[in-house]
C-alpha cells in the first residue's frame, strides 16, 4: 500500500488507528486452545471484526518467533489474512549489516521467498544507513524507522545532545535523506506527546508510527493537538487494549467496542482539521 492509497483509506474510514497484533498465546480465550492455531483463529476473528475501522495491523514478530515453528506459521498466515484495504505491518525491529539486512527485508516482504509481503517493517537506526537502505530497496515497501520510543529507557540514548540536536532528532534528520515521506515514516511513542510539535520541525508531513496509547497511557488527544499534519500523518497504534478488551468468548466483540471508541475520537479530530 503506497502513500496515496493510505491516506484515501484514512479518508473512507475516518480512522488512523492501527491494531497492533501482540498475541500472546497464554492470554488468548481458552476454548481457542481446541483450534489447529489458535493465534491464527484468533487474530482472523480480531480481523474480522476491526478492518472497517483501523487501517493498519501490526503484528509484533516477538510473540510469533516465540513459538517457534509453529508461530512462524501463525505470522505467514495472519500476514496473508490483513486485507488490502489495511497497511500490513511487520514490527521486527531489524538492521543489520547490509547483507544480512537484506536476507531480513526477503523475509518480511518477498512472497515468493518467505510466504510473506508486509507493506512496513520497524527499523532500528543505530547502524546506519547502509543497515537501512536495502529494505528500501524492495520497491513500494515502507521503512519505519525508531526515533522516539515510548519506553523509559528511550532516554539512555535518545537525548543525548548532538551537533546535529538530540540524538532522535539527528536520526530523523539524516534518515529523510535515504528516502521521501513516501517510503519513510518514524516511530514516536505517544509517551513523549510533548515533542511531537517539534518533531513536526523535521518530519513535517511524514507519517509517524505513534505506539503507546492504550496499556501505556499516552494520550490520543495530545499526540493529535502536536502530531497530526495537513495528510494526517499519523498511524496510532494500540495492542493490549484492544485485543485483550476480553478473554472470553466476546473477544473480537469487544476489540471492536475498543476499536470503534479510538475510531469515534479520531473522526472527530480528523473533522476538526478539516481532512
Ligand atoms: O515499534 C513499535 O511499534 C514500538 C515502539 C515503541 O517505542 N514502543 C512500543 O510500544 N512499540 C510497540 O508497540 C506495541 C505496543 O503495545 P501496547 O502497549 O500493548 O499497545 C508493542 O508491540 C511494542 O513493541
Amino acid at each position: 500500500m503506497n502513500r496515496k492509497q493510505l491516506i484515501e483509506q484514512i479518508k473512507i474510514k475516518k480512522s488512523f488507528l492501527c491494531v497492533g497484533l501482540d498475541t500472546d498465546i497464554e492470554l488468548i480465550p481458552k476454548f481457542l486452545l481446541d483450534f489447529e492455531d489458535p493465534v491464527l483463529e484468533f487474530n482472523k476473528r480480531i480481523i474480522d471484526a476491526t478492518h472497517d475501522l483501523c487501517v493498519a495491523y501490526k503484528p509484533n514478530s516477538a510473540f510469533y518467533e516465540s513459538r517457534g515453528i509453529a508461530g512462524w506459521k501463525s505470522l505467514i498466515d495472519t500476514s496473508n489474512y490483513i486485507p488490502e484495504t489495511c497497511l500490513g505491518i511487520i514490527d521486527a525491529k531489524r538492521g543489520d549489516i547490509g547483507n544480512t539486512s537484506t536476507m531480513y527485508a526477503k523475509a518480511f516482504f518477498d512472497h515468493a521467498s518467505s510466504g510473506m509481503s508486509f507493506d512496513a517493517i520497524t527499523i532500528a537506526p543505530y547502524m546506519g544507513s547502509d543497515s537501512v537502505k536495502p529494505f528500501l530497496a524492495f520497491e513500494d515497501k515502507w521503512v519505519i524507522l525508531l526515533a522516539l520510543t515510548s519506553n523509559e529507557g528511550g532516554k539512555d540514548f535518545q537525548f543525548i545532545d548532538t551537533e546535529n540536536g538530540r540524538l532522535f532528532e539527528n536520526v530523523i534528520q539524516k534518515a529523510n535523506s535515504w528516502a521521501g515521506n513516501d517510503r519513510m515514516m518514524y516511530v514516536v511513542g505517544a509517551t513523549r506527546a510533548e515533542e511531537f510539535l517539534n518533531i513536526r520541525k523535521f518530519a513535517p508531513d511524514h507519517f509517524l508510527l505513534v505506539p503507546g496509547v492504550g496499556a501505556q497511557g499516552g494520550s490520543l488527544q495530545e499526540v493529535c493537538k502536536y502530531g497530526l499534519s495537513e495528510s494526517c500523518g499519523l498511524l496510532v497504534n494500540s495492542s493490549r487494549s484492544i485485543i485483550f478488551a476480553s478473554s472470553g468468548e466476546d473477544f473480537a466483540e469487544r476489540a471492536r467496542e475498543e476499536a470503534k471508541k479510538l475510531q469515534s475520537e479520531m473522526e472527530i479530530l480528523l473533522e476538526e482539521i478539516g481532512f
